[in-house]
């Protein structure tokens, strides 16, 4: 018996829709490894995009916004889909279900009444796919105490575990690491940003939406006194589990923290590229990795990624690639296999990683 499923990722990069198309086999239990057939990224609009970023701060009518723009989310997964369907030759009613994560607007682990928000109208998706969807994975972790995130962890362990000590780091918009470690439960938490800050800096430049291969960052020097005040951050020094966003590590950060330092542009983009770099490792500090896999797409950095082998020097470094799933398509496939695990009622969360009371099946049905 084999099934097929369609992951949907928009991270907190704001870049756009990330798809996949996967076959599983059988059951997760018995370790089947999930076939990628397929895999699409479409960037969004860009008025979307700029009321999703709009909307991930808080702002004037932020309801008559977030209505608006569940609505308009909803249709663009929806063209996504439809164009992967067709790339695929795959017609809806044979796809089991769409895993789709939404657009968090708002991560709040640390308020007195924790919440966290993924929006998107997934009924509209399902009604617009004829296929049904299974979403909204955070809360139900939450409910049970958990910070929501990170639930990449419990994909990483069944795709990617072996017998050597790795580590998986997604560099998206902010950073999370899950630890592999044989012989010990999995652990997973965000490091802090990841290309978020970088992208928001360069998108003040003028110079485009994001630093590609690190080239303006390789313009630049990076600035000690900077990188120490950024890095004196109380998060960085957090145990896990523990969860952040862009509402956090933002604009506003960054600017609080260059208060009147005199650094040039490209000095800033360089030094956010070691702060990313130097946050991961003061996570793993203690952590004697045998081999350091990353994907998202701060893999694509070459700068951010000779840091990371610089301050890594004994770790075996590469992209996911390596083992198999490309740099763009774990989230997404993680998402897909978020929908098969609820459909075989396997516990998409790992109360280790996100600090939940106990594992539970993740996410909620939407039918057409
Ligand atoms: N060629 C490249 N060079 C440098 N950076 C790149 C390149 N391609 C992508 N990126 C970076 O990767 C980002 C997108 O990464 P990704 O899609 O993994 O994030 P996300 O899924 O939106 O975020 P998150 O994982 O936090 O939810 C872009 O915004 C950009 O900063
Ligand atoms: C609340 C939220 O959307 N968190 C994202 C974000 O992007 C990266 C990091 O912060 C991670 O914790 C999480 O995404 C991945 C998919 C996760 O839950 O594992």
């Amino acid at each position: 018996m084999s099934s097929l499923y369609i992951g949907i990722m928009s991270g907190t990069s704001l870049d756009g829709i990330d798809l996949v198309l996967v076959r599983f086999s059988q059951s997760a239990r018995e370790k089947t490894q999930p076939e990628l057939l397929n895999s699409l990224l479409c960037p969004f609009p860009e008025q979307l995009r700029l009321q999703l970023s709009q909307l991930a701060q808080s702002g004037p009518d932020e309801l008559e916004l977030m209505g608006l723009v569940e609505q308009q989310l909803a249709l663009a997964y929806a063209d996504a889909v439809k164009q992967l369907l067709s790339r695929a030759k795959v017609t809806p009613e044979l796809i089991s279900a769409i895993g789709c994560h939404g657009q968090t607007i708002r991560h709040r682990p640390y308020a007195a009444f924790p919440f966290t928000y993924q929006i998107g109208d997934m009924f509209r998706l399902a009604a617009e796919t004829q296929i049904r969807v299974v979403a909204d994975f955070r809360r139900k972790d939450m409910a049970y105490g958990g910070q929501g995130a990170p639930l990449v962890p419990a994909f990483h362990q069944a795709v990617f575990a072996n017998s050597s000590y790795r580590a998986i780091l997604n560099i998206g918009g902010i950073a999370n690491v899950t630890l592999l470690q044989p012989d010990h439960p999995v652990r997973g938490f965000d490091t802090g940003p990841g290309n978020g800050l970088m992208d928001n800096w360069i998108q003040q430049q003028g110079l485009g939406l994001y630093d590609k291969d690190g080239q303006y960052a390789a313009s630049g020097a990076i600035r000690q006194d900077l990188l120490a005040d950024l890095l004196s951050d109380p998060y960085f020094q957090l145990q896990g589990p523990k969860s952040t966003g862009r509402e956090y590590f933002n604009d506003l950060w960054l600017e609080q923290k260059l208060h009147n330092g005199n650094y040039t542009p490209a000095d800033v983009q360089r030094t956010l590229t070691r702060l990313t770099a130097q946050s991961i490792k003061i996570a793993l500090v203690n952590e004697a990795i045998d081999e350091l896999f990353v994907c998202g797409g701060g893999a694509y950095n070459q700068v951010l990624m000779s840091d990371l082998q610089q301050i890594f020097p004994k770790v075996k470094l590469d992209q996911t690639a390596s083992l198999g799933v490309k740099a763009d398509d774990v989230e997404a496939m993680a998402f897909a296999w978020l929908a098969y695990a609820y459909d075989q009622k396997i516990p998409g969360n790992i109360p280790e990683v996100t600090g939940a009371r106990k594992a539970v099946v993740l996410g909620a049905e939407f039918s057409y």
